[in-house]
């Protein structure tokens, strides 16, 4: 049998790190003895992930547009074009069969420099709002595949297919493990438990928010499995030492994403498409705070495919230092409200994302070898 290569390009935040490594997983377990090259940026975060899960990934020096001040971008604009030579020489070298960009900065040198070699390519777009860069890298892409409906605006209608975003296999797996879960995080199984997270880097308002409203939590009983993102973190410690013996598990980063999630009653989150995709396969019931800071308001886009279907509750970026503390514990306590919101989200859940991805992926190089 050929042995098959084949780059996985993107990154910048783990809403396109963590797809990436299940698909590179799922290749792994399909294809016998396929080589897998990651591309990524060089000062991001799948520049410790890809490695921590067990793959090769080379950085190109690619940053992002500044579009406040436009003279910075001189130095964007260099920094571009040496990552569209060394992704010319890495391709040149590892000789892939097929180029797959998951979004983020690298993703775009990389597969643009791959279509012009003649490298077939594939996208995979998280979000219900396609981004400039995957606009154009989808002219000469051979398949996109999507996690929401009506994606047509964006791409060739030809071209898509919908297979939704992969979610981490650990997490599919999540299910039962809540005692386990609680017992890591050294928190009570008597007491209900409300998990915040600000998608991949923290949410500067969720915090701000929680802080504000630690005593609320307390009183009603509640505990907490609070991630905060490596900006905010020391902030939030400050505001917890005025809290002794609270039960609290906080941190900037949550690796057992599995254990978090099994513990929760209910989670505060970002509305970040991966975020959103675990959550409906986990079933979690869950206040959305999209946040106001990403490309065309995507994220708004995501929470209301959810709401309007009643699987989630939403509370805008604007009204969260008054409202997202009380919305949240009106309805921990709710059991009517969570088993309702359960049910809805779960109907929303695309299984079985990343094996799809990896058919349309086979289907390509197959077609060309
Ligand atoms: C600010 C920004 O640009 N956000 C974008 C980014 O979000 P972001 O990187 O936050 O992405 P998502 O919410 O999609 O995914 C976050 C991922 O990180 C994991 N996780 C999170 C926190 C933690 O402590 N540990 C952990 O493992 C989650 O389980 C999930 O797998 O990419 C998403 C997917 O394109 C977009 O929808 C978001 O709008």
């Amino acid at each position: 049998m050929k042995q098959y290569k084949v780059i996985i390009s993107g990154g910048g935040t783990g809403g396109h790190i963590f797809p990436a490594i299940s698909i590179a997983n799922t290749l792994k377990k399909r294809i016998p003895g396929v080589q897998i090259l990651f591309v990524g940026a060089e000062d991001r975060m799948e520049m410790d992930k890809v490695p921590a899960a067990g793959y090769e990934i080379v950085g190109l020096p690619v940053k992002g547009f500044d579009r406040s001040h436009l003279l910075n971008n001189i130095k964007v604009v260099r920094c571009l074009l040496r990552s569209l030579s060394l992704a010319k020489n890495t391709i040149r070298d590892f000789q892939p069969d097929i180029a797959v960009g998951v979004g983020g900065y690298a993703s775009g040198p990389t597969l643009w420099m791959a279509s012009s070699l003649g490298i077939p390519t594939l996208i995979q777009e998280q979000n219900s709002y396609a981004g400039v860069t995957n606009k154009l890298l989808a002219k000469k892409a051979d398949r996109i595949c999507v996690a929401y409906e009506g994606m047509d605006k964006f791409f060739p209608a030809e071209k898509i297919v919908v297979t939704g975003n992969p979610v981490r296999q650990d997490l599919e797996e999540a299910r039962g493990k809540r005692e386990e879960a609680l017992n890591f995080f050294g928190l009570s199984p008597e007491k209900k438990t409300v998990l915040v997270v600000g998608g991949s880097l923290g949410a500067r308002t969720i915090n701000q928010s929680i802080q504000g409203d630690l005593d609320k939590f307390f009183a009603s009983d509640v505990q907490l499995i609070w991630q905060t993102g490596r900006y905010y973190h020391e902030e939030a410690i400050r505001h917890l030492k005025a809290y002794r013996g609270i039960p609290v598990w906080c941190s900037d980063f949550i690796s057992r994403m599995d254990f978090a999630y099994a513990a929760a009653d209910l989670v505060i989150s970002r509305a970040g498409a991966s975020s959103i995709s675990e959550l409906c396969i986990l079933k979690k019931p869950v206040v959305l705070v999209p946040s106001p800071n990403v490309a065309e308001d995507h994220q708004t886009k995501n929470a209301l495919a959810l709401v309007n279907n009643r699987a989630a509750v939403m509370v805008t970026d604007k009204d969260a230092p008054q409202k997202l503390v009380d919305t949240a514990l009106s309805l921990i306590h709710d059991d009517d409200r969570l088993s309702s919101l359960s049910q809805q989200i779960g109907k929303m859940a695309h299984f079985h994302s990343a094996e799809q991805i990896v058919d349309e992926i086979m289907k390509i190089i197959e077609r060309k070898s």
